[in-house]
């Protein structure tokens, strides 16, 4: 009689299969310490998350907080005590990072500004580095929430925008142009203008030449109505002597790296706020899309004919 042969069913099929050969046999036994592997880890992560709630329900985690030292971790999980310490440390500095953010609002704060900041905060340790912190700055919120910060509303009355030049060119005119970087979805600055409704807006526009460029932006504010920002002076009465860099943004189709949004304050003030549409880098010219599809812009009823 030849050797007893093993062999298994297939619970899903009910065929009666070969036995196993050796590289299956393997094959099954790494499945199953994998699959054991996988239930101790997750055992393990289960642990460790309720170790490190009992260690914040002790210590919590806040902005000025001291890190905690190695035995009160010790005597919350021996087992743990590195990674809890290491694990408290890093929500502290998260914490303290978006203080950082909020504190400097929407727009990306200079690295002397952070770290002057910074080091009023008398943090003795565990202290974040300002130059990291603008290297991995981005636009934090929503952008509802950047349009009603403080620092902007500040910036559209006192038009001190940062970071822009304004260019001369023979083609176009003037333009804007970024001295420093602006990341996608950065508030770069506003269209500043008397905000007068649309149709006052094109009676003013009948009378003006249109020799120097057209001035004025057209568009529908957040309660459906028509309007218009006029900026056919190049001074506007609130800045005399100032040329704001809103009117002078020029249009590029390909180019365009802001776009338009029209905003309406608490206080029912209209305003038009450009957002970087990607990365922007020093150097670079402010472009937008003017429109002229668009029905809330000016280009469809005026005659662009270089667009
Ligand atoms: C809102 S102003 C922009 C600033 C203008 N370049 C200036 O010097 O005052 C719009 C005017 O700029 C000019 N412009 C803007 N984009 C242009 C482009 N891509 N090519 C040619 N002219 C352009 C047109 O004369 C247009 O009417």
């Amino acid at each position: 009689m030849g050797p007893k042969r093993d062999f298994f069913i297939s619970s899903a099929s009910g065929r009666i299969h070969n036995p196993p050969n050796d590289l299956q046999r393997l094959h099954i036994s790494i499945a199953r310490s994998a699959a054991q592997q996988k239930a101790e880890t997750t055992d393990l992560q289960m642990d460790l998350e309720a170790a490190y709630n009992r260690l914040v329900e002790r210590r919590p985690v806040t902005l000025e907080g001291e890190a905690p030292d190695m035995a009160l971790c010790t005597d919350i999980s021996p087992n743990f005590q590195r990674r809890l310490y290491e694990r408290w440390v890093k929500a502290q500095m998260k914490l303290r990072k978006l203080h950082i953010h909020l504190h400097f609002g929407p727009l990306l704060p200079s690295e002397e500004k952070v770290s002057k900041w910074i080091s009023d905060q008398g943090w003795r340790s565990n202290t974040p580095s300002a130059a990291q912190f603008i290297t991995e700055w981005k636009p934090h919120g929503s952008v509802d929430t950047a349009l009603d910060a403080k620092q902007i509303r500040r910036l559209t009355r006192t038009q001190r925008w940062k970071g822009l030049v304004v260019t001369e060119d023979g083609g176009k005119g003037k333009g804007v142009v970024a001295t420093r970087r602006f990341l996608a979805g950065e508030v770069v600055c506003d269209y500043h203008g008397q905000v007068v409704t649309a149709s006052e807006g094109h009676s003013t526009r009948s009378t003006v030449g249109v020799e120097d460029g057209i001035h004025m932006f057209f568009f529908e504010n957040m309660n459906g109505k028509a309007m218009c920002i006029d900026t056919h002076s190049p001074c506007c009465k609130c800045h005399p002597g100032r040329q704001t860099f809103g009117r002078l943004i020029n249009h590029s189709r390909k180019r365009c790296n802001l776009r338009p949004r029209a905003y309406t304050l608490q206080n029912e003030e209209d305003i038009i706020i450009f957002l970087a549409t990607k990365n922007i880098k020093e150097n670079e010219e402010l472009l937008f899309v003017y429109g002229v599809e668009r029905r809330s812009f000016v280009g469809k009823a005026l005659d662009l004919l270089w667009v």
